[in-house]
């Protein structure tokens, strides 16, 4: 096995979160020498902030295990696939926010509605291979059906590799993501949704669906439009400002949302169903 020592280039910054998860990349700015195309180039080093005099120090890890913040079996709230079952997989770290509420101002992303701090959730934990991630992925399915594991996050793709994806499809599971578009996606992923960050710089160009929080000051969705997805979809910024009394009320951003779409038909409307239900 090829031993990489992986040298993230912000190791010295103290907005970065190392020591959240184990990532080929930094978590918070996404760039790191490290790659994860296989075991060969398993990362088994993770940089340390420059110690007195300059030189960078090393530590040494065990091969890089998955962090995973938390897995259930649910329904998809969101999106094209509103409705089906699905065992979510939820990578813990994210390369737009640290996590920390003390962080969240300075962020790059910063209306995030999602704990992906730690591998305390249910179901969660430190998984030392990817057939350990796909079988507590697996024994989350119920039988019969499609089985069908949507990995999110965070940002999966700080994680999930060609081993994770080979182990999860040897067990029958077709695959999505959940994205945020900052990180290429490797062969296999079998259905991509890309939610793009205002202020961060989009590399996944194309996929299945493209869902846009909205509204995000500094991304307009005419500046996506002409971009290779099946489904363009605006979700409602979770801002939790009812308007009017009792429970039909709608957001702020959900009538934006709901106007946008019918001026500009390109768009549909995704809701957190999930939500509205009252499930995980
Ligand atoms: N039910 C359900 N559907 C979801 N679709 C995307 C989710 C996410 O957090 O990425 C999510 C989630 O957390 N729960
Ligand atoms: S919304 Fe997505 S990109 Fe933004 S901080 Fe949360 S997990 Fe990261
Ligand atoms: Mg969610």
């Amino acid at each position: 096995m090829i031993v990489r020592l992986a040298a993230w280039p912000c190791a010295t910054s103290r907005e970065c979160a190392h020591d959240l998860i184990d990532a080929p990349r930094c978590p918070t700015t996404s760039r790191g020498e490290g790659s994860r195309s296989g075991e060969s180039d398993r990362v088994l080093a993770v940089s340390r902030p420059l110690a007195p005099g300059g030189a960078r120090r090393y530590t040494l890890r065990p091969a890089m295990a998955y962090s995973v913040k938390e897995i259930f079996y649910t329904l998809q709230g969101e999106g094209a696939r509103a409705g089906r079952p699905a065992v979510f997989c939820r990578f813990a770290g994210c390369n737009l926010w640290t996590g920390r509420e003390q962080d969240r101002a300075r962020a790059v992303c910063q209306f995030c509605d999602t704990d992906f701090v730690g591998i305390d959730g249910v179901g969660g934990g430190r998984f030392a291979d990817a057939d350990a991630l796909a079988d507590a992925v697996a024994s989350k399915w119920p039988g019969g059906g499609a089985p069908y594991v949507v990995c999110t996050g965070g940002e999966p793709l700080l994680q999930l590799d060609a081993a994770a994806i080979g182990a999860l499809h040897a067990r029958g599971f077709e695959i999505a993501i959940e994205t945020n578009g900052t990180i290429e996606v490797p062969p296999g992923i079998d259905w991509i949704c890309v939610s793009p960050k205002a202020g961060s710089e989009l590399v996944v160009r194309e996929g299945h669906e493209l869902k846009l929080v909205f509204p995000q000051e500094g991304l307009d969705p005419a500046s996506l439009e002409s971009l290779r997805f099946e489904h363009f979809y605006l979700q409602p910024m979770d801002d939790r400002t009812l308007v009017g009394p009792g429970a039909r009320s709608t957001s702020t951003s959900t009538k934006r949302a709901i106007e946008h779409c019918l001026a500009h038909p390109r768009w549909s409307l995704s809701l957190q169903t999930h939500k509205l239900l009252g499930i995980p």
